[in-house]
């Protein structure tokens, strides 16, 4: 059980945004996506999700077409947070992250949500902010009010022995130093759950620290894939985002970074 993406392009209007992607997303890992900004990263995330159909191509879930699931079975297997979230209306905190709960809201109690929506907002640190209105929270407090909302998603197990997927665009973009340690050592943490992650990230120092896989996009091409020691080389950093740096891990006592040469 797994995603598979099989020779997968996108075009829009003649353009490529995705040339002949090949890759793996495994329910026990954090597979990280790095690339320049226009690479193909959040399009891919889209292609994943099916947000987006192949212009050439397949996605494969747990061994099936994504074309063929039905929107309910897709919310059961899978939950995005997308880059932007704009919300036409004046949620309350609460109110967010209780849209994670529709594809199972008929079959569990009042009680049973309640209890969801304690423990994913207990997990994110925003119990306080729950009846305050979603518009007025600060760019981190909002990302972690949406990040409760697709973790409430996949919060009860459907099928115990079925893979299930989390899809994060930049999920620690507006974060502080303590929650993006904090997110992506839980999107690690759900990997134990057979659920595998997929996320976009910028900071290769973060990426570095938590990928099981992590893969490098380019031009809507897949550059290279694998450990992060292996992915961050210098060729590859100075190839893709023109800067002078190096994967650097000191001792087993601290994370590795990429480190940048005082030249450039
Ligand atoms: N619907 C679309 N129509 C035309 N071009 C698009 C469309 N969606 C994306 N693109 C283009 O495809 C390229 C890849 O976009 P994408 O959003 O996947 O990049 P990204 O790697 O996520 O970038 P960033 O780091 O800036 O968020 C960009 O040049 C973008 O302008």
């Amino acid at each position: 059980m797994n995603i598979e993406i099989q020779a997968l392009s996108i075009s829009v209007d003649k353009k490529t945004l995705l040339d002949d992607i090949d890759l793996t997303i495994k329910p026990n890992e954090l597979s990280l996506l790095i690339g320049p900004n226009g690479a193909g990263k959040s399009t891919l995330l889209k292609a994943c999700s099916g947000d987006m159909p192949p212009s050439k191509g397949d996605v494969f879930i747990n061994q099936k077409s994504i074309a063929s699931f039905s929107p309910l079975e897709l919310a059961k297997t899978r939950a995005v947070m997308t880059q932007s979230y704009q919300m036409g209306f004046n949620f309350t905190v609460i109110e967010v992250v209780s849209m994670g709960c529709f594809n199972y809201e008929e079959d569990i109690s009042q009680v049973q949500k309640l209890d969801i929506l304690q423990d994913v907002m207990h997990f994110m640190e925003i119990e306080h902010l729950a009846e305050r209105s979603f518009m007025t929270l600060s760019g981190g407090e909002q990302q972690r009010t949406q990040l409760a909302r697709v973790l409430a998603q996949l919060w009860l197990p459907y099928e115990q022995d079925e893979a299930r997927y989390l899809f994060l665009d930049e999920p620690t973009s507006s974060l502080d130093v303590f929650h993006q340690y904090h997110v992506l050592s839980l999107a690690k943490a759900l990997t134990k759950r057979n659920i595998g992650v997929l996320a976009v990230i910028h900071d290769l120092s973060l990426a570095a620290s938590f990928a099981d896989q992590l893969v490098l996009l380019n031009n809507g091409k897949m550059v290279t894939k694998g450990r992060p020691e292996n992915v961050l080389q210098r060729s590859h950093l100075e190839k893709v985002y023109g800067i002078k740096a190096e994967y650097y891990h000191h001792s087993v006592a601290v994370k590795p970074s990429v480190l940048l040469d005082q030249q450039q």
